[in-house]
């Protein structure tokens, strides 16, 4: 997949393209993400690329003509046709779901706001999408587009070793993680539950399951009223609530 990223701060990227697996992706070519930065695109000695609001109000926008020019460009590298998303407090919540969906899609191509965000008018004649990565205030739309960059990644063919892991991964299944342990067995006099030194993989299988459905339901409730309990399930945490009193 191809992701044309527009942005103010290119050099940011280099924190995806640069490390991890989507650093190895982006060599390897499941994933390739480029860069388009409006300023290339700007006419005047100053190179400007925010102009004050109409209505007035502190803070600046991002100008217009430098990123339709921008878009365009981003739109020519990621090939046609690519989904165009924007970055923006006033978008839909990404989620596992969202995450899914885009990395469907042929390419595409991500717009990434400075200042106090964008004119309309280009939203509506170039944006397909709108997306938020939470409700917390921050400075641009650089590191949600990076987040997204992560999430799509990890769901292209190639991009993890064993590409089960991203089915199995907890959010996929709906699930908060289970507890993890590794060496050593004894840690600060805190011992690793014996089931898991057992080699009882249907025990082990068991207790995680149990687990991942009672923290669930303890941290994250929200996430077990959009699932189906099989019986399995529904026991388990019928028998984690009773351990912990919930
Ligand atoms: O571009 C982003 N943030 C920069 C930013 C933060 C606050 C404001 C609002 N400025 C006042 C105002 N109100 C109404 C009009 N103008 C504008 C831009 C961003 C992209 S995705 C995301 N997801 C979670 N959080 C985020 O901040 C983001």
């Amino acid at each position: 997949m191809h992701i044309a990223v527009v942005t103010l701060f290119p050099g940011m990227f280099e924190a995806v393209t640069g490390y991890g697996v989507t650093g190895r992706a982006a060599t390897q070519g499941g994933l390739v993400v480029t860069t388009v930065d409006p300023r290339d695109f700007t006419g005047d000695r100053h190179r400007t690329v925010d102009d004050r609001p109409y209505g007035g109000g502190p803070g600046m926008l991002m100008k217009i003509d430098p990123l339709r020019q921008a878009l365009g460009a981003a739109r020519e590298q990621a090939g046609a046709p690519a989904r165009v998303v924007y970055l923006s407090p006033q978008g839909r919540r990404l989620d596992h779901g969202r995450v899914k969906a885009l990395a469907a899609e042929p390419s595409l191509v991500l717009l990434a706001g400075r200042y106090e965000g964008v004119d309309e008018r280009l939203l509506e004649s170039e944006v397909d999408e709108e997306l938020s990565i939470g409700d917390y205030v921050l400075s641009g739309g650089e590191l949600p587009a990076m987040v997204v960059i992560d999430a799509v990644a990890r769901l292209l063919p190639g991009t993890l070793g064993h590409a089960d892991s991203a089915a199995e991964d907890s959010f996929a299944a709906g699930l908060l993680d289970y507890p993890q342990y590794t060496r050593p067995e004894i840690f600060e006099g805190r011992r690793v539950p014996e089931l898991l030194l057992s080699g009882d993989h249907e025990r082990v299988r068991r207790w995680r399951l149990k687990q991942a459905l009672g923290r669930t339901r303890e941290r994250r409730p929200d996430l077990l009223a959009g699932r189906d309990l099989g019986p399995e399930e529904e026991q388990l945490l019928a028998e984690y609530c009773r351990e912990h009193g919930i």
